[in-house]
């Protein structure tokens, strides 16, 4: 399973690529699950970090825009794009409806590499997650907008994440999940084994809008990769 985390800063995403994450996602945690950075803020990141990690996969968010606000939805899109991160993170609501289908179906047909992150507070229709593992988007997440009231695991349960983590592989889609995902998850996440995990929550110091906490980025990074045994007994100690 790979690690993404969300960083704001030149400092942060050096920091983070440090530690060997896979992913950065460029965000501003201050601004909502999907706050984004302006595209100076991530050229600025890009210009320092594609030198040294050249291979890293480096994703942005539009910003949490509503799913109606499809003009400005595109717009956002090609401004991040155009700033050259890899791939573009846009929030459709979880639980379908009109609205979610009209930005899925625009978002497609935009010509970026779009992430959909389907925000799960009001949960997943299974229907649309299996719409948007057809449609030609290079992964897809889900991750959760209200970061206080538990994690991803906690709050949709193992056994519906299990779901759409198998209906991805059916379909050969990578999958991301997010959500203050935190350490006491990591069994879970492993037991699940969706391609990727995102986090920012526990890996800051107190909540997600503050610094980034290097020995966290470590519990994290070696907590994904650890045997699960190996995991727990270490927590033990
Ligand atoms: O895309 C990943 C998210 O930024 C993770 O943030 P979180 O752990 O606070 O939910």
């Amino acid at each position: 399973m790979r690690m993404l985390v969300s960083v704001r800063s030149v400092e942060e995403a050096l920091q983070a690529a440090g530690f060997g994450v896979d992913y950065l996602d460029l965000k501003e945690p201050a601004a909502g699950a999907l706050g984004g950075l302006d595209t100076a803020r991530i050229k600025d990141i890009l210009a320092a970090v594609r030198p040294r990690h050249p291979s890293l996969m480096i994703s942005a968010t539009i910003g949490d825009l509503q799913a109606i606000e499809l003009t400005a939805i595109e717009h956002a899109i090609r401004e991040v794009a155009d700033a050259g991160v890899d791939l573009v993170k846009v929030g459709v609501p979880g639980q379908g409806g009109a609205a979610a289908d009209a930005l899925l179906g625009r978002v497609a047909l935009c010509g970026r590499p779009i992430v959909p992150v389907l925000i799960a507070d009001d949960g997943i229709d299974e229907g649309l997650f299996a719409i948007a593992c057809t449609l030609p988007f290079p992964a897809l997440m889900v991750d959760t907008q209200a970061k206080l009231g538990g994690s991803l695991v906690e709050r949709m349960g193992p056994a519906r994440l299990a779901r759409l983590v198998a209906t991805a592989r059916a379909h050969g889609k990578p999958f991301g999940l997010a959500g203050a995902l935190q350490l006491r998850d990591l069994p879970a996440l492993r037991e699940l084994k969706p391609a990727f995990a995102g986090f920012r929550s526990a890996v800051c110091e107190g909540e997600r809008s503050g610094s980034l906490v290097p020995a966290r980025l470590k519990a994290v990074h070696d907590g994904l990769a650890a045997d699960r045994t190996a995991f727990c007994e270490a927590i033990a100690e």
